[in-house]
């Protein structure tokens, strides 16, 4: 259906004819006659789908098949393989830049891990933790507790039914007391009962409010209630280390020596080294026994990763020939990131769809390449705190104006302007050109160092971010946004530097 041939009095269906962005959702109304059937969605329903499955490229999914990291695989594989014999195995720190596949080969082996454990009924539970959400003591030791305590009650539960059914034939017929461990009727039921007191003893931590050590002695009997090994994963460690310290880890990496029946070995996950430096050195050895890095992916290995996930990802013939090697070449230059690059193949694919077109072609992924680095800045601005908003807000005004090598003094003189117009507080030219070198290793002003002669040396700034966007995401902030004319002052600010 085509707006010219809509009926007028049908005029209200021609968003029928229109891509998602041109529905205006004031005129939507539904068309109940035949025709008009179609709705909202269905022109974006009826193009050929290029997505086969969608999900397998988003970072939620865990692939069965990691390329490039059978060797680290392996490795924690044979550290690992001491839990199934029921042996305490060796601490293990991982550590390599993001996107190489820590997480993803980590959690690939724990699964294994628990899997075989069930084959062979030998005890063994993985627990993970992400470290950058859960980075308090407190926090880390409440989510274990709470998970042992989750799983021995339903162990408690499984053992208490199977009991009942002995108790049960046991009472029909007393002969069926030989192939039991138990002596009596009676003895069958005070266990029953033990198991009961036991499940209802086990309280849940709450979220905030106990002492540290009630949460650690509660987890200690948690884990201790029963005979197993316990492998805790603590991905992103070096956020906990950051937030609050070794504590935790202290805690954990002495708890064997006391434990009774279980073992406990720490997996640690990290794309920063540099936080064992700020380690007790007895947490430090303990946690550092083996060490596997994970070296970044190259050019050709993330093609091979991007080739086996859109296999999946995509229908037949929906990629042309040289998008995988697009996005891998891009993502190789970003320290071969192979979340980058799955982001970049999934972007590309969502912008031809949004097209209409049948393919992802290359320029695709270039368009993709930049909307994520816009998502980037974005993202960046957005979250800086007011100061450096209005530090950056004044360069852009600066280099809006056409004013070209912008020097500290004339950002400070418009940031000065700023602030009182919205009151805010003034910092000092000197913090003010600490933020600036902040701002710099964001990436999102360039400043450089020059001499002026005898007059010293000083810093040349310019926008290494797109003006538009970054200025339209600063007045999104209600703070920015009472700012009226910039102007007036622009000039003044160059005289008074
Ligand atoms: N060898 C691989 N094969 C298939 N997919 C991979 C591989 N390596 C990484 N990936 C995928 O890349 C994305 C990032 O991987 P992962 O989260 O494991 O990285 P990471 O090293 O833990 O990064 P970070 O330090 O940022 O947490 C995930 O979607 C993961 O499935």
């Amino acid at each position: 259906m085509s707006d010219e041939n809509t009926n007028p009095s049908d005029e209200r269906t021609g968003h029928g004819s229109r891509g998602f962005e041109g529905v205006d959702l004031d005129e939507v109304v539904l068309d109940d006659t035949a025709e008009g059937n179609q709705g909202l969605f269905d022109d974006l329903l009826s193009g050929e789908p290029i997505f086969e499955n969608k999900e397998v490229l988003r970072p939620s999914y865990t692939p069965h098949e990691l390329p490039h990291r059978k060797e680290q695989i392996n490795r924690m594989a044979t550290i690992l393989v001491a839990a199934l014999r029921g042996e305490t195995p060796s601490n293990i720190l991982i550590y390599g830049k993001t996107g190489t596949g820590k997480t993803a080969s980590a959690k690939f082996v724990s699964q294994e891990l628990e899997r075989t454990s069930l084959k062979y009924e030998v005890p063994c539970e993985v627990e993970y933790i992400n470290c950058e959400v859960t980075d308090t003591q407190y926090r880390v030791l409440a989510q274990l507790a709470n998970k042992f305590i989750e799983n021995n009650q339903i162990e408690i539960g499984e053992r208490i039914s199977e009991l009942q059914d002995i108790r049960d034939g046991v009472a029909a017929e007393s002969d069926q007391l030989e192939n039991t461990e138990f002596s009596s009727l009676n003895a069958i039921e005070d266990r029953i009962s033990e198991l009961e007191a036991d499940a209802d003893e086990m309280e849940a931590v709450p979220m905030t409010g106990w002492p540290t050590d009630r949460v650690y002695n509660t987890f200690f009997e948690a884990v201790d209630y029963q005979e197993r090994v316990v492998v805790i994963m603590l991905d992103e460690i070096d956020k906990l280390v950051e937030k609050s310290g070794d504590d935790t880890l202290y805690n954990l990496s002495r708890m064997n020596s006391e434990l009774e029946n279980s073992r406990v070995s720490i997996m640690g996950i990290s794309n920063d080294l540099k936080f064992t430096d700020f380690l007790d050195p007895r947490v430090k050895s303990s946690l550092g026994e083996e060490e596997i890095v994970f070296p970044p992916y190259d050019a050709n290995q993330l093609r091979d990763i991007l080739q086996h996930r859109a296999d999946v990802a995509f229908k037949a013939d929906a990629l042309s020939d040289d998008v995988i090697p697009l996005c891998a070449a891009f993502a190789a230059q970003e320290h071969g990131d192979a979340r980058r690059a799955l982001d970049l193949l999934r972007t590309a694919g969502e912008l031809a769809e949004r097209d209409q077109k049948e393919r992802v072609e290359e320029g695709h992924v270039r368009k993709a390449q930049d909307k994520i680095e816009l998502d980037r800045v974005v993202e960046v601005v957005r979250t800086l705190p007011t100061q450096s908003k209005l530090v950056l807000f004044s360069t852009i005004s600066l280099e809006k104006n056409g004013v070209h090598n912008i020097n500290t003094g004339e950002v400070y003189n418009v940031y000065k302007h700023l602030c009182e117009e919205i009151d805010a507080d003034i910092l000092t030219q000197r913090r003010v050109t600490d933020l600036i070198s902040e701002l710099d290793m964001l990436g999102i002003v360039n400043a450089v160092v020059v001499s002026k002669g005898r007059y010293g040396r000083t810093k040349e700034i310019s926008i290494s971010v797109p003006i538009d966007e970054t200025e339209a995401v600063l007045q999104s902030d209600s703070r920015l946004s009472d700012i009226d004319d910039i102007q007036p002052f622009m000039q003044q600010a160059r005289f008074d530097s």
